[in-house]
């Protein structure tokens, strides 16, 4: 049997029952925490087994024919599906984990099903070994000497069985990094991602920008509150502000009327009320405000009208320091501005913030038959499109373009054009020319500016990629065929782009969603097909491809709305299946 249904690496504990498994991994599920390791777990139980309690809706809903019931609340939810024609194997349960929010998936019980296991026994309770007949037992946790070259760790110490753990964990990590390859040079696309991660350096220079231009700039500071908003107790409403202690009355005396940006400067007694707009202050004394629709006048008196709604103690108003505090952390350090952020510093009172500096990115496109768009269409030739998608890509991000147009196919164009671009720019991209036909002076060029690797990644589209420094500055050398641009831009330039921005909140959004069709996959290979989601009627994401899907259909990347990345564990994605998709929202 394969977990084809599962990216991340899968872990069983096997032991007979008495041996303590469960007290073992209470222990040991804190210290892997600790290391900063996500768990999720699965866990066999007896056919009887159920999580809903009788007379509770869920269950109610279930016994009256919901097969499936999903059950949410703030802080978690279940789904419970009912099995009665067969159990499901451990592969279709992972299926249904949420692989992206876990870096490891434990299992208890499922003995008989193949995938690694750590054997757990103790001599008292005198049961045989697992691991004669179990080959997929890795290593062994017990109290006694095994007669086994497995590696044997004591099952009463929880940190050593956490290390071993950890060190599989990286040993899994390395191992997909290579056996997701055809060729031992190729990479995969996490490998590649680390590589470049690992190169590149976080901001250390930062400087005031003004409020206006915040947008999209990273903080390098953290920004504490310095006043409350709103600033004082206000009124929500137009209405009326009583006193909560002063409900029960059948008509209030108007003795005033507050505006926005204005006080009473007395306090409100019983037996009296004010009239209010929404966002004045509410006065002292007062802490509840009828809205103007339930009140009726009469000269200096007004009633509420409690058929309308009940008033309740409190309504209406909003709290001095609600929405921000004084001298609580509104922002940290690495958090990139919004609208809503730029707002929110608005609305504390700066017209500036300290941020790390823009990057600059200088920008060319090579090839003979690459012209530039506004010219005369020569014969055989195409317009230069990858200029203009990775430009628009990195304004997105907020860098600074220095375009460098379109370089001749010759080693003293290039040598020029890489010279200024390291020189002027903190990262350099071109695209085109890293293939296996392309000229050797591209390669020689950039051996003799930097340190520059030519990689095979096994990735589709994009699977030529060049990456390295020229001198301190990085570089990347994107395929030529236009969706390769894109897809290699989204998995491996941005990413480092924002690393270098000290963007450290971000992470590529993921969902999983139901294929309506076949989508192309090969083991060992991740694909991007371009998809389009969709919300179906019974709130389930499907995803359907964009249709052809050539590197060079730049149309593909404008019709989709997300790529659907097929990893390179999974040796086909049917009708039906679970795919991962990644939403390009914001990300074009
Ligand atoms: N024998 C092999 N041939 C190719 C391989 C391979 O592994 N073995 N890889 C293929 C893949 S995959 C890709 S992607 C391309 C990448 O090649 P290059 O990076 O060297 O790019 P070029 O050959 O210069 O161009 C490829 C394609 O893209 C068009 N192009 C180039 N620049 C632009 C631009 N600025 N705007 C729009 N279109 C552009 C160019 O005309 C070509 O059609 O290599 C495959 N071949
Ligand atoms: O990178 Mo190429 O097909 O993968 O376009």
């Amino acid at each position: 049997m394969s977990l084809s249904n599962c990216s991340l690496p899968v872990l069983g504990f096997a032991a007979f029952s008495g041996t303590g498994k469960t007290t073992l991994l209470e222990k040991l599920l804190p210290q892997l925490v600790e290391s900063g390791v996500r768990i999720a777990m699965v866990k066999h139980a007896h056919h009887e087994f159920d999580v809903d309690k009788p007379g509770k809706d869920s269950y109610r809903l279930r016994k009256a024919g919901a097969s499936q019931m999903l059950i949410s609340s703030r802080n978690r939810n279940a789904l419970m599906t009912e099995t009665p024609e067969e159990e499901y194997t451990l592969n279709q349960l992972l299926s249904r984990l949420d692989q992206n929010r876990a870096d490891l998936v434990l299992v208890e019980g499922f003995k008989h099903e193949s995938f690694p296991k750590i054997e757990l026994r103790r001599d008292e309770l005198a049961k045989q070994w697992l691991h004669k007949e179990d080959k997929n037992i890795i290593a062994i946790a017990c109290d006694s000497n095994p007669d086994s070259d497995l590696p044997t760790l004591d099952i009463n110490d929880v940190p050593a069985i956490c290390g071993f753990i950890l060190r599989w964990m990286e040993g899994h990590k390395a191992q997909t990094a290579t056996c997701d390859s055809l060729s031992p040079t190729m990479l995969s696309v996490d490998a590649g991602r680390e590589k470049i991660l690992a190169a590149i350096d976080e901001p250390t220079s930062s400087e005031v920008h003004p409020l206006e231009s915040l947008s999209g700039r990273v903080l390098s500071e953290d920004v504490i509150a310095p006043v409350n908003v709103p600033s004082s107790t206000n009124s929500a409403m137009d209405g009326f502000a009583i006193r909560s202690d002063d409900l029960e009355r059948d008509s209030y005396q108007i003795v005033g009327e507050i505006y926005a940006g204005h006080g009473l400067g007395i306090p409100l007694q019983k037996g009296e009320c004010v009239r209010i707009m929404t966002g004045a202050p509410v006065p002292e004394g007062a802490d509840t405000v009828v809205m103007r629709e339930q009140a009726a006048m009469d000269g200096d008196l007004v009633m509420f009208d409690t058929r309308k709604g009940a008033i309740r103690p409190g309504q209406n108003v909003r709290q001095a320091g609600e929405d921000l505090k004084k001298g609580t952390a509104v922002f940290y350090a690495g958090t990139r501005l919004n609208a809503a952020s730029v707002g929110m510093m608005a609305s504390l009172g700066f017209n500036e913030a300290k941020c790390y500096k823009p990057l600059t990115v200088a920008l060319f496109s090579t090839g003979d038959e690459v012209q530039a768009p506004g010219t005369t269409a020569r014969e055989s030739c195409i317009y230069d499109a990858n200029r203009f998608t990775v430009r628009s890509m990195l304004e997105n991000l907020g860098c600074r373009i220095l375009d460098l147009g379109i370089i001749e196919d010759s080693e003293q164009a290039l040598t020029n054009t890489l010279t200024t671009a390291m020189e002027k720019a903190d990262v350099v991209i071109s695209s085109g020319g890293v293939s296996v036909g392309d000229a050797d002076y591209i390669k020689n060029v950039l051996d003799a500016l930097g340190d520059i690797n030519f990689w095979r990644v096994n990735m589709r589209p994009g699977r030529p990629l060049a990456f390295g420094k020229l001198g301190d500055t990085p570089f990347f050398g994107l395929p030529g065929n236009p969706v390769a641009v894109m897809v290699t831009f989204l998995q491996f330039v941005e990413p480092a782009i924002r690393k270098m921005q000290g963007d450290v909140n971000w992470q590529p959004q993921r969902f999983s969603a139901v294929t309506q069709e076949k989508i192309r996959s090969r083991l060992g290979r991740t694909e991007y097909t371009r998809g389009i989601y969709s919300i179906s009627a019974n709130g389930q994401i499907e995803v359907r491809s964009t249709g052809s899907q050539g590197s060079g259909i730049l149309r593909s990347m404008h019709e989709a709305n997300c790529l659907i990345e097929v990893s390179p564990e999974v040796e086909s994605a049917e009708v039906g299946d679970r795919v991962n998709i990644i939403p390009l929202v914001s990300r074009l």
